[in-house]
């Protein structure tokens, strides 16, 4: 645990600069990801999550820019700033060149896998022959070596026939189909690190349940380390290891995922945990979370959830957390960025109520909570 983890992100912010203003969709997260495990990055639309996986790969493209923050990928620098000779941030010199992480990085030790496959993928040509092709260009085998290993890699991820289906176009085969192709492309390179961004997102339950499953005995086969984005938390329940939970650009907790569920620690993680269904829990309906996320643009004043939040204080609207350690999970740090906890004395407790934070127009705010009011300390009792 104490050895140097395969990638580290420190204080990484990724701005986009248009015409309205400067969208902050990436405001200084830190996470690591070891190896051989699946982290995930949860939140609601908007949050960051694509951007942040972008990234990672420095794919953000115009008007968007990485203007602060450090990935180091098994020691190297993918980014990284330092101030020149006159006092204006500059890239380091020890910083992976865009040749560098072209042809080294992407695909050979970082791969991507994203939502529509059909983008991925070129409805002109055949799907084996697009593998094949990735394979033979990226693992500099012939031909024929390469067919063989990509309808290996077919059969690998779970696609019958694949001698058959080697032949057959991007259309001929179901969504489900097309994600597992893409999750063989992926893997046909052995990257070490797969970042995957709401690949499952399209899919019915069924399918969806299939694929996590896959991935799961893939990475225990191939001990590949994942990037699992998602803004479903059963998702996150069924693969990931640790788990960043993301509010407008910002990581607002981090933990192992079963501290999360069950010491949730930041009430925007609670209501996320209270829109879905939890076997451990009689809830009657589900719930979403109240209101709609804010504009990057113009993030809320202090804590960036507390228009939101039903335990939000004045405190709360004036104080922006950083998220500390606010609990010890055998060893782990569980993070989290919300002044209730003690370890941010920040006069919580003694801070007045705010008026009408959540559930402000139409109907009484009681009837208004998202989030369990009781909070999860009484366990499994239900609540109307
Ligand atoms: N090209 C762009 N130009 C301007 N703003 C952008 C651009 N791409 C993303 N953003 C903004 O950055 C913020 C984060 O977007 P991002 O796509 O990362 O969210 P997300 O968490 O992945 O959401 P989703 O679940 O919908 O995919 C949003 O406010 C979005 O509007
Ligand atoms: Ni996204």
């Amino acid at each position: 645990m104490s050895s140097e983890p395969l990638l580290r992100v420190e204080n990484l912010k990724t701005q986009f600069f248009t015409e309205t203003g400067t969208v902050r969709a990436v405001d200084g997260i830190s996470f690591e990801v070891r190896e051989g495990e699946i982290v995930g990055l949860v939140g609601e639309s908007g949050a960051g999550k694509s951007v942040a996986s972008m990234s990672l790969l420095r794919l953000v493209e115009n008007p968007g820019e990485i203007v602060a923050g450090e990935i180091t990928y098994k020691g190297e620098t993918i980014f990284g700033l330092e101030e020149g000779p006159d006092g204006e941030l500059q890239e380091r010199d020890d910083m992976l060149s865009n040749e560098e992480i072209r042809t080294r990085i992407r695909g050979n030790e970082i791969a991507v896998i994203f939502q529509d496959p059909m983008e991925s993928l070129n409805p002109v040509f055949t799907v084996g022959g697009q593998l094949r092709e990735f394979i033979e260009l990226n693992r500099g085998l012939s031909k024929d070596e390469a067919k063989t290993e990509a309808i290996d890699m077919l059969r690998e991820v779970g696609i019958p026939d694949p001698e058959e289906r080697y032949e057959e176009y991007p259309h001929q085969f179901s969504g489900g189909m097309r994600q597992r192709v893409l999750i063989a492309m992926a893997l046909a390179c052995e990257p070490s690190l797969i970042i995957a961004d709401e690949p499952t997102t399209a899919l019915d339950v069924t399918v969806e349940g299939q694929i996590l499953d896959l991935v799961d005995d893939l990475q225990d086969k191939y001990g590949t380390s994942f990037i699992w984005v998602t803004h479903d938390m059963g998702v996150v329940a069924e693969i990931c290891d640790r788990v960043n939970v993301m509010y407008l650009g910002e990581i607002v907790e981090q933990a192992p995922v079963d501290e999360l569920f069950y010491d949730t620690k930041h009430p925007y993680t609670n209501a996320l945990l209270n829109s879905i269904p939890r076997p451990d829990r009689t809830v009657t309906e589900l719930e979403a979370i109240e209101g709609v996320m804010p504009e990057a643009i113009n993030p809320p004043s202090g804590c960036r959830f507390h228009p939101r939040c039903p335990d939000a204080r004045e405190v709360c609207k004036r104080v922006h957390p950083e998220a500390k350690t606010v609990a010890d999970a055998d060893g782990e740090a569980h993070r989290a960025a919300c002044v209730k906890h003690d370890a941010f004395d920040a006069g919580y407790e003694d801070s007045s109520m705010l008026e009408g934070a959540v559930g402000s127009t139409e109907r009484e705010p009681e009837s208004e909570l998202a989030v369990n009011p009781a909070g999860d300390d009484s366990g499994g009792e239900g609540r109307e």
